[in-house]
């Protein structure tokens, strides 16, 4: 296994099974404090249609190196990524350490929108060709605590051309909201740069 197969945001094929064995385990790497709470969250995203994708770092392209991006390698957020094919929206199921720190004991807000513009970003890369983000408006609603665990969403509402307008959602487990984003995505005209 690579380094980077080690960082928890590999999604985890054995974890999948592992939801269903009575005594799951999450792999040694992933923090413990928030084991008991993914594998509570994990099975109704699974029933909303969104499946955990294991292939991630196999994609060709673009998409080769996303696990060595920004958010996706950071050491204290860490990250399981679904799918829904239905639509392509894409799920970070994210868990937020204490090194992302903006206000005293909250996520900084240049984080959250990393993490909303990455996941976002990952919805459109894999619904359509490579585009980047040109634009982004974030909405903060509520301060988001270090050391949790967060649900953003995201997903594509409209593609004119060679512009594509998407959208994306951070919230608490519970449904709370904490941030919400509107962004526009352009197809580069010429090359298209290698992530
Ligand atoms: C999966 C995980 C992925 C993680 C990545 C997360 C996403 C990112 O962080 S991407 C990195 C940040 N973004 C960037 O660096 C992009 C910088 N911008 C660029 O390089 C260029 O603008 C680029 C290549 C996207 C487009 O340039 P180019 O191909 O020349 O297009 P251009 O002809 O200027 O514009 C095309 C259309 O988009 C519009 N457009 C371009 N930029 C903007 C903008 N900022 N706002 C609004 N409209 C814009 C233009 O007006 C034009 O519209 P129209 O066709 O109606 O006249």
């Amino acid at each position: 296994m690579s380094s980077v197969d080690a960082h928890p945001t590999i999604v985890y094929p054995h974890y999948v099974r592992a939801l269903d064995e009575e005594k799951a385990q999450l792999p040694s790497s992933f923090p413990r404090e928030y084991s008991e709470e993914f594998q509570h969250i994990l099975p109704k995203l699974l029933q909303r249609g969104f499946h955990i994708l294991t292939k991630l770092n196999n994609q060709k392209g673009n998409l080769s190196n996303i696990s060595k991006n920004f958010v996706l390698s950071h050491p204290h957020i860490h990250v399981v990524i679904l799918r829904r094919a239905l639509d392509g929206a894409v799920i970070y199921l994210a868990y937020v350490g204490s090194h992302v720190q903006g206000p005293s004991g909250f996520m900084h807000g240049g984080a959250t929108a990393a993490l909303l513009d990455d996941c976002v970003s990952s919805a459109v890369l894999l619904s359509g060709p490579f585009a980047m983000t040109v634009q982004m408006n974030v909405q903060y609603r509520k301060p988001v605590p270090l050391n949790s665990v967060v649900i953003v969403e995201g997903y594509v509402e409209q593609t004119n051309g060679r512009k594509t307008v998407a959208g994306g959602k951070m919230y608490h487990p519970d449904g709370a909201l904490y941030a919400e984003a509107t962004l526009l995505f352009v197809r580069p005209r010429l090359v298209e740069p290698k992530m």
